[in-house]
């Protein structure tokens, strides 16, 4: 699929009609679900043929740009289940096949890696203290490839330290930043050594950078 393509297809999903506050749901944007997802497949290899899960998964827009870059099978998780009823209608619109499992991440009680790659953009923590930490923790426990979070820039060596020293990621590497939009995000790009050397990956991160590479 054409990154243009993907983004206009997300572009058309709805979004939360009443945002909790309390649980951060502020939905990421067509822009940037689709350069994340574009990227993760087309110059990293995580997303096709592979089992991702989105975390924290709102209205389901990057569980749908996984599964629309070709994902064997996409599981999102949200606590909240107004938020998964959306989702689940964006998923049936798109007939996209995706397994939605209402939960607090905070209990998933799944261990080890069992799925390939995780994808989210959790609470950045400004309404309950450590929430970005806990997805992280939870999303470096589960995934055997690599996981794709959006953090505030503020946070971004806070992050990379959390998860290299305190939750085992083997490399974390910021892949583009946005700062235009309304909070400055970082993308980071948690992965682990078995697959392709972090240093590919760094290398591949680092030319996503320019626009021309996602245009
Ligand atoms: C910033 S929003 C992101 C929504 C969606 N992933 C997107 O990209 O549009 C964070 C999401 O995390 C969910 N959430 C917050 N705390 C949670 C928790 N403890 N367990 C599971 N989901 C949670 C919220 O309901 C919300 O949908």
């Amino acid at each position: 699929m054409k990154l243009k393509q993907l983004e206009s297809m997300l572009g058309e999903l709805q979004q939360f009609s009443n945002p909790k506050a309390e649980l951060e749901q502020y939905p990421t944007g067509p822009h940037i679900a689709s350069r994340m997802l574009y990227t993760a497949e087309n110059s990293l290899g995580d997303v096709s043929n592979k089992i991702v899960a989105d975390f924290g998964c709102g209205c389901g827009t990057l569980g749908a740009a996984a599964s629309l870059m070709g994902a064997e099978q996409v599981i999102g998780i949200d606590i909240d289940s107004e938020s998964l009823e959306i989702a689940s209608l964006n998923a049936e619109d798109l007939e996209l096949d995706i397994n939605f499992i209402q939960c607090d991440i905070r209990n998933l009680a799944w261990r080890g890696p069992i799925v390939d790659t995780v994808v989210m953009n959790p609470p950045f923590g400004t309404r309950r203290t450590g929430a970005d930490m806990e997805f992280l923790s939870a999303a470096l426990k589960i995934a055997s490839r690599a996981v794709y979070s959006l953090h505030k820039t503020s946070t971004r060596e806070h992050v990379k330290k959390a998860a290299l020293r305190g939750f085992g990621a083997s490399s974390a590497e910021v892949l583009c930043e946005v700062g235009k939009c309304a909070f400055a995000a970082t993308c980071l790009l948690f992965s682990f050594l078995g697959s392709i050397p972090w240093s590919w990956k760094m290398t591949s991160m680092f030319r996503m950078l320019f626009p021309s590479n996602i245009s």
